[in-house]
């Protein structure tokens, strides 16, 4: 098993990484203020491993209910949101019970949300069951839900006490989703960690091939990243760099998810294509060689990626880009590569340039 720590003082918290760990009850058992526990979950990630995590948490005398949610992009709002309300309610749950996320980023950022707000905040736990929710998603506190114009536009910081990211759960995972996950992966590459992007290089066909031990460490290295930039900045806060790197993409993709009908594209497609995006624009404002580009939009598609987006009109991405998180006084801010391994948040790109950049990469 391999164990990081994400330092934020009383909040710190560990993240636990490797196999058979569903069957591990203690690490849970150990975190819980009450024998209480309500597990989230949804209609395709349960019938697999809810039992896996229940019994021995059972075992150990915790009292256990489940809400099974309905599954997908689609489903991460308010009305979803509302089912696990009344559950907490219903159980008559009080600030004692712990909430469980078991599932993919859509499980945990609506569990997540839901502890944060019931009652004003009852404790919280991450067991991610998919490759980007374990890389990325269950670490560092974004909970929230979707508006139909614009991506995790209601939400709240909210840290777990525990990530439990048991890698068995991949075995199971589609190709599609596990593509999904290794755009969040090459991102930290490409943001601030320029030997782990050459590592990827060396290993993306022991990646997609489900190799444990290449599985295992790029887990590691992405939790590590995001553990040092989350402690950094928490709350996003800083005005270049810090967390808002981890954004690289993002504006782009989550015009593409939301443009689209969320559920079309998935989380991670969306990024890939936007992170193509992004070093595109980068290399027209001379900051990104053209070598330097081609290597990116590489590695994305050996990880079974799109490295294009959709054509929905530059005028119609504008818009919706509008709606990004990290737009201040109006003006659009910018996660762009400054070469393999260091980015920058910038909110001075021409608007013409932005064009340029999206009808170069998208098609179709
Ligand atoms: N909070 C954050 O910091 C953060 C970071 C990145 C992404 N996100 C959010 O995460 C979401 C995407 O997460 P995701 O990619 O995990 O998608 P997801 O939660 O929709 O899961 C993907 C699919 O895989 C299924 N699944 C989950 N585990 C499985 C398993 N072990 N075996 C078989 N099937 C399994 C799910 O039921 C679903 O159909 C998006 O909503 C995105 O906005 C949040
Ligand atoms: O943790 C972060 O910070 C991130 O930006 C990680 C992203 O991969 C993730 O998709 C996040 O939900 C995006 O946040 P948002 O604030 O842009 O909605
Ligand atoms: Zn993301």
């Amino acid at each position: 098993m391999r164990k990081l720590e994400l330092a934020l003082g009383e909040r710190s918290y560990s993240i636990l990484i490797g196999p058979r760990l569903l069957a591990d009850g203690d690490a849970i058992s150990s975190c819980l203020d009450s024998r209480r526990a309500v597990i989230v979950s949804n209609e395709t990630v349960a019938p697999l491993y809810l039992e896996r995590l229940a019994a021995p948490l059972r075992e150990r005398g915790v009292s256990l209910v489940s809400i099974i949610l309905p599954d997908g992009e689609l489903h991460k709002n308010a009305e979803t949101l509302g089912r696990i309300y009344d559950t907490l309610m219903a159980e008559r749950c009080d600030r004692t019970t712990t909430l469980i996320a078991l599932g993919g980023g859509v499980i945990g950022d609506l569990a997540g949300y839901a502890a944060a707000t019931y009652q004003r905040g009852i404790p919280f736990i991450q067991v991610p069951t998919t490759l980007l929710s374990q890389v990325d998603s269950s670490v560092g506190g974004k909970t929230g839900i979707n508006h139909p114009r614009g991506k995790n536009m209601i939400g709240a910081f909210w840290q777990p006490r525990l990530v439990l990211a048991d890698t068995d759960t991949l075995a199971t995972l589609p190709p599609r989703e596990l593509s999904a996950g290794l755009a969040e992966v090459i991102k930290y590459g490409i943001i601030r960690d320029e030997p782990f992007f050459r590592w990827l290089e060396d290993h993306m066909d022991n990646l997609v091939a489900r190799e444990a031990e290449a599985l295992s460490y790029a887990i590691e290295r992405s939790c590590a990243n995001k553990a040092e930039v989350v402690a950094g900045d928490e709350r996003e806060t800083a005005r270049d760099g810090g967390r808002a790197l981890l954004n690289l993409g993002h504006t782009f993709g989550h015009a593409i998810e939301a443009g689209l009908g969320y559920g079309q594209w998935l989380h991670g497609e969306a990024v890939a294509a936007g992170t193509v995006m992004a070093a595109e624009l980068s290399r027209r404002l001379g900051w990104l060689s053209a070598t330097d580009l081609e290597r990116i939009r590489q590695l994305l598609a050996r990880a079974g990626l799109p490295i294009s987006g959709p054509a929905l009109g530059a005028a119609r991405y504008l818009d919706l880009m509008g709606h990004d998180k990290k737009v201040l006084a109006g003006r659009l801010r910018l996660v762009l590569p400054k070469g393999i391994g260091t980015a920058v948040t910038w909110g001075e790109v021409p608007e013409a340039e932005i064009r340029a950049a999206i009808d170069a990469c998208c098609h179709g």
